[in-house]
Order: structure tokens, then sequence, then C-alpha cells
């Protein structure tokens, strides 16, 4: 039977084309990808022989190489689970991840960052066009009827035939571009292997046309063997061979456990996120071993979805071999191994944030926003998350990087609840009239502007003690003495002004009210004491949600001069609309927001500045 040709995906052509290019100076790292994926062929066939033991009965699981200089190949080939036909077409035809194209698309052309990404991006089977120019894939599925062969030049298409391929498992032939053969020599080959994949539990041989085959690589799983006997550079490479990252790992945690509970973990956290960390659909997760049988990879239930950046393995002898999801979900023993894991991963945050301020910037910077998530998902760490979180504020305005130990530490003792304010960004933030009062009173104010900190600070109302107080809410008295002024006197004065704005402003506030928060805008608007802040709603509104119609409380300095020409206007009712339009529209243009009718507002500030509002009805006309 002839060979069918298929064309590659558009997105899948394209990636190619940039792997080879941007992935050139690093070219080595094909035979790491090529070795962990015969490895997982293995561990996935050693699973299945786990109910079907004479699967594989006598015979030993490796990886072989085998070089050949006078067909210029090198081969890759392993005795592991295989491929049927749909596998071939489903794994080596298309990159089977959703965001794909989102992701070519994030791609730049400056070939420093894109090598990074495609770095994190996972380069995998691909790997192998970057030294080759052309790849055959012999392979039978330990219970397929026939074998398959693949071949591509890794341009525009490939062929996929029934092959001959006796045995079970899968032969990856490589037949390498002329200026490659480096990867012929076996001094080259060695010294690769043993960089890469010495510590993957199966021995790596290399075989040769006379003489014995030899086992170039430990072959002893990394995690089983003492912690002293391990240098960073093991775990380095042992990282790179599990989550085929590109970059070395920012911190690990490696621990044996024995009594009640018996497994070992061995954690990794990555220097940088992954592209698709916000794709909800994206598999999470760290490896299931069962007693050095690797039962399946990214098992979710082992760590909660806030820790999802975590990568690396569990290797346990509490659970059954023949466990699924499903036996994961729910299962006690699993749920214990969490809680523990869970612990191991704050402690070795909090030791980071310690001990390495640099990397701990580097962690937070990456992978702050999910650990956000920790607040409102995990109830019992909720205080030990806390103290890990890191915020801008109004006394370190451009970065996140105020802890709340550090903060209640300067916190002055006329003050007595924790301030924050959330908005948009930092920069409307850092200008809010919301601050000016705390400012003058040397409060210091967090500054929030990640989309879920409203959830942050709805499940985090209290740290030491301490309540938490939106700086956009309520009384700006209340976290607090801030009194900058005679309040009684102001609102004896501007009675009558409060009590005919929010009919002037077609009810769109709720009241009107001096306040001591302002010292130098004139107005702004605050959310009522209790009810959703004004932020929440807005989120809500955004993403189509219903939002409950709270209306905001109009606030004004009374010792600003254009709140005062309120009381001016007198009964010229159409000036007064006029000024009580502008003051309500800066406020909302403050905190961020969006105006009903902009061209209304400009129109009235433009009159506000020509002089003509408030002096004669025929200019107002
Ligand atoms: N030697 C092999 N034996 C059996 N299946 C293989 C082999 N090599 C690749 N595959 C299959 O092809 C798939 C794609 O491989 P590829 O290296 O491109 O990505 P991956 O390993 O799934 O992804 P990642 O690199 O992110 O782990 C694998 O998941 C596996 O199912």
């Amino acid at each position: 039977m002839t060979a069918e040709r298929h064309e590659f995906q558009a997105e899948t052509r394209s990636l190619l084309r940039l792997m080879i290019h941007s992935m050139y100076s690093n070219k080595e790292i094909f035979l790491r990808e090529l070795i962990s994926n015969a490895s997982d062929a293995c561990d996935k066939l050693r699973f299945i022989a786990t109910q079907n033991p004479e699967l594989i009965g006598d015979a030993e699981l490796a990886v072989e190489l085998v070089a050949d200089k006078f067909t210029n190949t090198l081969t890759i080939r392993d005795n592991g689970i295989g491929m049927s036909r749909e596998d071939v077409v489903d794994n080596l035809g298309t990159i089977a991840r959703s965001g794909t194209k989102k992701f070519m698309e994030s791609l730049s052309g400056d070939q420093a960052r894109d090598t990074q990404l495609i770095g994190q991006f996972g380069v995998g089977f691909y790997s192998a066009f970057i030294v080759a120019d052309k790849v055959t894939v012999n392979t039978r599925r330990y219970d397929a009827a026939e074998a398959v062969v693949w071949e591509s030049t890794g341009e525009g298409d490939y062929t996929i035939g029934v092959g001959d391929k006796a045995a079970r498992g899968t032969e990856v032939v490589l037949h390498l571009r002329d200026d490659e053969k480096e990867f012929l020599e076996e001094p080259r080959l060695s010294e690769i292997v043993r960089k890469y994949s010495d510590h993957i539990g199966l021995p790596i041989k290399l075989i040769r046309k006379e003489g014995e085959p030899e086992t170039i690589n430990q072959a002893r799983a990394l995690w089983t063997r003492p912690k002293s006997e391990i240098s960073d550079e093991d775990y380095t490479s042992f990282y790179e061979h599990l989550s085929h990252d590109y970059e070395a790992p920012l911190a690990w945690t490696h621990q044996k456990v024995e009594g009640n509970l018996e497994y070992t973990s061995l954690l990794y956290i990555p220097k940088r996120a992954p592209f698709d960390m916000w794709d909800r659909e994206q598999q999470r997760g760290v490896k299931l071993y069962v007693k050095r049988v690797f039962i399946m990879d990214r098992a979710a239930e082992l760590l909660p979805p806030y820790l999802r950046f975590v990568r690396g393995l569990v290797d346990t002898a509490d659970l059954p071999l023949n466990v699924s999801r499903e036996i994961l979900q729910g299962n006690r023993t699993v749920d214990k191994i969490r809680a523990a894991l869970v612990k191991r991963v704050l402690d070795l945050l909090d030791d980071l944030a310690a001990n390495k301020p640099d990397d701990f910037k580097t962690f937070w910077s990456q992978f702050g926003k999910v650990l956000k998530e920790g607040i409102v998902e995990d109830h019992a760490n909720r205080d030990r998350i806390a103290k890990l979180l890191r915020f801008a504020s109004t006394t370190a305005p451009d970065t996140a990087s105020v802890s709340l130990d550090e903060y209640l530490g300067r916190m002055p003792e006329a003050q007595e609840k924790i301030l924050y304010l959330t908005g948009e960004s930092l920069s409307a933030l850092r200008n809010s009239p919301h601050l000016e009062g705390f400012r003058k009173a040397g409060f210091e104010v967090l500054l929030l502007s990640d989309r879920i900190d409203e959830w942050v600070v709805g499940h985090l109302t209290e740290y030491q003690g301490k309540k938490l107080e939106s700086a956009a809410r309520g009384d700006a008295a209340a976290a607090g003495k801030i009194e900058t002024f005679d309040k009684a006197k102001h609102e004896l004065e501007f009675k009558d002004v409060l009590d005919r704005l929010p009919k002037a402003l077609n009810e769109r506030v709720a009241s009107a009210r001096v306040s001591a928060r302002l010292t130098e805008s004139p107005s702004c608007l605050v959310a009522p004491e209790h009810g959703l802040s004004r932020q929440l709603i807005e989120i809500l509104k955004q993403s189509g949600e219903g939002a409950p119609d709270i209306k905001p409380i109009l606030e004004l300095n009374p010792e600003h001069p254009l709140v005062g020409r309120l009381k001016d206007a007198g009964s010229d009712e159409a000036a007064f609309v006029d000024l009580a339009e502008i003051l309500y529209g800066q406020a909302v243009l403050a905190e961020g927001g969006q105006l009903e009718d902009p061209a209304g507002f400009v129109k009235r500030l433009n009159k506000l500045i020509l002089g003509q509002t408030g002096t004669s009805k025929i200019l107002l006309g």
C-alpha cells in the first residue's frame, strides 16, 4: 500500500519554521525531547502492564540510540507503548494544543524573546527538524494489528503508510543535515545524554555495530535518590526533562515522607509562566507515580488550582496501581497528600521571600496573580497566603512590592484599618482623589489594580487583627481620625446645595455630602457603607453579568472654589445643573470610569473655562 500524503496545519508549519530558526543555537536539546518522549512511552506501557504483566514479561524497557555514519542517520528507539495510525495523525500531524494560534500571534520576530517563548511552549517531537532534513517514524502500538510509518521533511506535508516494524514500540530515524554529523559521534551523544537525561529511571543505551551496547545514563530515577547525593545541576536537568522547559527552575523542594502517609514529592517553581496559564481548558497538575510506576501526567487533584504553576511529581505507596482520575477525586489519601504539598509549596515561597528576595520578586511578577486566587479558594491557608501577597501602595506606587506585614509595621497609631483602593490601572489609582485626605494624614493606602483584587479583598477582610477597608467606601474617618476641618460648620453651610444635588443629577447619585477625604480635588464618588464596591459593580457589568444598581454618594470638597460656586449659582437652575454635571463627570473620570455623555461634558467644561457658566442665562441657552 502506498503512503498517503497529508498537509500540515498552517500553524504547525509556521511553528516548525520558527523553531528551526530560533532554537538553532541550542540544537542539542532535540535529543532530550526525543528521549523524554521515548521514556514517557515506556512509562505508559509499564502502567498498562500493571493490569497485564505478560506485556512486558522479562523484557527490559529501554531507550536505544543507534548512530549510522553510512546512512547519516541517528535513530532513537524505544519498546514502549507505540502509536496507532490514529495516534500518529493526532500527535505528529498537528500540534494538538489549544491556544497554538494565539501563541504564534504573540511572537515578535525578536529572536532572543521568541526563543524563550518557544521554549515555554514546549518544543517536543518537532525539535527533530532542528538537525534533520527528513524524519521517519516507524511505530507499532502494543495492541495494534499493523505498524505505521510516518515521514516528513518538516516543510509542508507528511506521509503516512503501513509499516513493517514487527516489535512493539517506536523508532524515530533522523536523517541528519550535512552539517549536523557531530550527532553521529559517540562521545558527543554520551555527553548530551548525561547532561539532559542522566536521571531518567530507564536505561539509555548506545547500540554499536560491533561490541556490546553501553548504558550511558545512571538510569536511577532522580527522586528516589538521597538528597545529599543530588546536585543543583542534577535537579535542574531533571526539571528540564520533566517539564520540557527551556530555562532552569526558580526553586524546588524534594521530600521523602514516611509514617502515616508514604510518598516522595519533588516540586519545582518555574522561572516563567507558561503562555497558557490563563487558559481554563489547560490541564494542570504534577505527575503521579505509584511505587515508581508512572500513572498519569498532570494529576490535577494533587494541587489546588491556585498552585497550577508548580511542576514536578509525586510518587506514593499509598494508592493502588490501578488508580484512575475518578478515584483520585475525593480520595482521602489524595486529600491528605494535597494538604501536605500545599504546605510544602507555601514553605518554599516563605523561604524565597525571606532569603532570596530577587527570586521572590521574579516569582511574584510571574505567578502573583495566580497565587492571589488562593485567598479566595483556600480558606485554611488564607493567612499564610496573605503573608506572601505583594501590593503597590501610596508609599511604593510603581511596583507590587509591599507586604501586609511591612504595611502594618509602619502604620501610624491613629490609623485603625488597613486601607486599600481598587481600580482599573495603577496610573488611575495613583492620582485618585480618594487618596488625598489619607495622604495628608500620612496613612498608606494599598493600590490594587488586578482584576482578581476585588475578590481578594472580598475574602481577606482582616489581617493580623486589623480590618481591611476600602478608601473609596463610606466615611473616610472610619479608618482613623483624619478630620481636617470643621465638618458641622460646612454641613450647615452646604445643606441646601447637598439636598439639591441628587435631583440636579437625575438621581444618578444616592446623596451628596461634604467630605474630609478631598484636599485638592473638588469631588469624588464613594460606595455606600454596605453593599458591593463600585469597582466590583463595574467588573460585573463588563463581564455581562447582572449588576445591582447601587448608586454612589457624591462627596464634595467644601474648600474647593468650584464647589463654592455651586452655592453662588443660587436659583439659576441651569447653571447649577452645569456645575453639578461637571463635578460629577470629573469624579467619574478620576476613578477611571466612562462618561455617559462625553460630548455634553466637554461642552459644559468649555462653557466653564470661557466663563460662561452662571453668568447669564442668555449665554447658557
Ligand atoms: N516515542 C514515542 N512513543 C509513543 N508516543 C510518542 C512518542 N513520541 C511522541 N509520541 C506521542 O506524540 C505526542 C506528541 O509529542 P510531543 O513531543 O510533540 O509533545 P508532548 O510530549 O505531548 O508535549 P510536551 O513537550 O509539552 O510534553 C506525545 O504526547 C505522544 O503521545
